[in-house]
């Protein structure tokens, strides 16, 4: 398959209107056509929505809406981010990807083929002409890990759009200065791959030295036709998220939102969960042990990321590692594992190895929980179900107020169920969720789950990113992100004893986070915006919100 361009969506959006307001509610009224009021066409979307039988149907008829009049979607969405986020993200989405070729509709993005691996910068160079306004920011992925999904194709273009649509919501992007991206690579998955509506390469995924060469093509073409745009990796298969970040990350104005996005999103989390914690058992930060369910590219991000919390502890970096233990299908990763040992096991985990446990091994999480007796368990495993009641249990035993994040998407991979959490560590656990749950009455109180997913902080890096104008996106600014979030929560929400902002406030908190890259930035001498030098937090996250757009 070639490059696909459509002149008419060739971008998240519909080209700008004559007008330059881009949308279709400023059209002149055609005399032909009958006449409906922006609040009757919310209205009415509502209500077609309410009708739709599946959180499927909604999402595609969202997508079909968000196509034809972006205003009428973005007003939708922003004026229910609560209700629609499932629907448009995570976990509605995940399904999408899946059904992504049975429910096509038309191009959302660029899609961009292996086989054009030789003619990238020619291809790009040809789209951006179609383009009224270059694009500000470009979520790609090869499809290759969607969730906790797996290999998905071309269906991966639902996660790009889906990532896209929060930094729009969530962010305050111009939704016409969205691209996104897929590449497709063929698939390894052959129920997609034999599927004869799909609409992508029917051919098993290429190897990493090919997927490099088309990466390496496509980074080059994208940063060279849109020298202002920032470029977000998602969902790449690990070991190919981990190359490209290492080799594109001092070269490119790029970032990888599963690695970094999530690292900084848990960081801040952890941040308000260990303080309660340490309130409740009166044992220091610094002592608190971190145990993860997965061994892939967000539980390592995550935990590289968290490190800089014991660091602030007072830590050294390799007392700081000390807190982590990583368990993957082998079980806890340790220097004497068979794997480890014969040098196979994968480059991104051998910085957390485990080289302190004396030749003994710890095959599964229950024994990982009586070696170690953690204050925090993170679930990056992909895993339905995965901390059983038994382990939850043991966790409350261990702890007064046990931190446990099944932070796997969608809902159908996530470890632990927040009522199942709630019941089995009698209220105490501090609890996140990589996709929503709902709230919970327990014990004549109102328990609210914190949602954990890097959409509290990938809009906020992104704008902060563009307003400095920043060459790069450094780790500082990463590790900026997170502390940025953590200190948006208000004191209302710490009452609560919530540990992420509430999404109601998410356009200010991404204010809050974009102010916070911006800053870092400006300190690592990376930013090229002289305008927002010199500027304390709060006058820069002022200048966030008027940079915002809105429908
Ligand atoms: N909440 C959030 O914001 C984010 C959540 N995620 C989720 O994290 C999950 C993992 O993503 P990646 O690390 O990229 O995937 P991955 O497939 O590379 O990693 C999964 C890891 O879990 C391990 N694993 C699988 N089953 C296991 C089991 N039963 N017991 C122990 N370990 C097991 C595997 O060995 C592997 O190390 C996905 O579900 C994804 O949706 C990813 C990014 C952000
Ligand atoms: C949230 C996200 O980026 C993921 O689950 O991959
Ligand atoms: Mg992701």
């Amino acid at each position: 398959m070639s490059i696909q361009i459509d002149k008419n969506a060739d971008i998240l959006t519909p080209p700008l209107t004559p007008t330059g307001t881009g949308n279709q509610l400023s059209r002149s009224p055609s005399p032909s056509r009958p006449q409906t009021s922006p609040a009757q066409n919310l209205l009415r979307l509502q209500t077609i929505l309410q009708n739709l039988p599946t959180d499927l149907l909604k999402h595609t008829h969202l997508s079909r809406v968000r196509r034809e009049d972006p205003n009428l979607f973005f007003s939708a969405l922003n004026d229910n981010l609560i209700g629609l986020a499932p629907i448009v993200y995570t976990p509605t989405v995940g399904e999408a990807c899946q059904k992504y070729s049975q429910v096509y509709s038309g191009p959302e993005g660029l899609y961009l083929s292996i086989d054009d691996k030789h003619r990238i910068p020619e291809l790009l160079a040809e789209f951006a002409q179609t383009l009224k306004n270059p694009p500000q920011i470009l979520v790609v992925t090869d499809g290759s890990r969607i969730l906790g999904l797996g290999d998905l194709g071309i269906g991966g273009m639902g996660i790009s759009v889906g990532k896209l649509n929060l930094y729009v919501a969530g962010g305050g992007i111009n939704p016409h200065g969205c691209l996104p991206v897929v590449l497709d690579m063929g698939t390894n998955n052959e129920t997609i791959r034999n599927d004869p509506l799909y609409i992508g390469l029917r051919r098993p995924r290429v190897g990493i030295q090919e997927a490099t060469e088309l990466m390496d093509a496509f980074m080059e073409a994208a940063a060279s036709a849109f020298p202002a745009a920032v470029i977000q990796h998602e969902d790449f298969y690990s070991e190919a998220a981990f190359d490209f970040l290492d080799k594109y990350k001092g070269k490119y104005r790029m970032f990888n939102d599963d690695i970094e996005g999530t690292g900084s999103v848990i960081l801040a989390g952890f941040f308000a969960a260990a303080k309660q914690a340490s309130e409740a058992s009166g044992k220091p930060l610094k002592d608190h042990k971190v145990v993860f369910l997965g061994g892939g590219s967000a539980a390592v991000g995550v935990a590289r990321e968290m490190m800089n919390f014991f660091k602030m502890q007072g830590l050294t970096e390799d007392e700081a590692r000390e807190r982590f233990w990583l368990i993957d299908t082998k079980g806890l990763i340790t220097s004497t594992r068979s794997d480890v040992v014969s040098g196979k096991v994968a480059a991104h985990k051998r910085y957390f190895i485990r080289s302190d446990t004396n030749g003994v091994e710890y095959p599964s999480l229950a024994s990982v929980i009586e070696y170690v007796k953690p204050t925090a368990l993170v679930g990056l495993s992909t895993t339905f179900g995965a901390f059983g009641e038994d382990a939850v249990r043991r966790m409350a035993e261990l702890n007064e107020a046990p931190i446990i994040f099944p932070l796997s998407n969608p809902t159908s991979k996530c470890e632990l169920a927040f009522s199942d959490a709630l019941d089995w560590t009698d209220g105490r656990v501090l609890f996140a969720s990589g996709s929503p749950y709902d709230s919970i009455h327990r014990d004549g109180r109102l328990r609210e789950p914190g949602q954990g997913n890097n959409f509290l902080v990938f809009p906020g890096i992104g704008f902060g990113a563009l307003q400095s104008g920043a060459k790069r996106i450094t780790d500082g600014m990463i590790t900026a992100s997170a502390i940025a979030l953590s200190e948006a929560l208000t004191q209302e929400e710490k009452k609560m004893g919530l540990l992420y902002p509430r999404l109601e406030r998410i356009r200010e908190v991404s204010a809050n986070v974009a102010a916070g890259v911006v800053k870092a930035a400006q300190d690592e001498g990376v930013d090229t915006n002289e305008e927002l030098r010199g500027l304390d937090h709060a006058a820069l996250v002022e200048k966030m919100r008027k940079a915002q757009w809105w429908p």
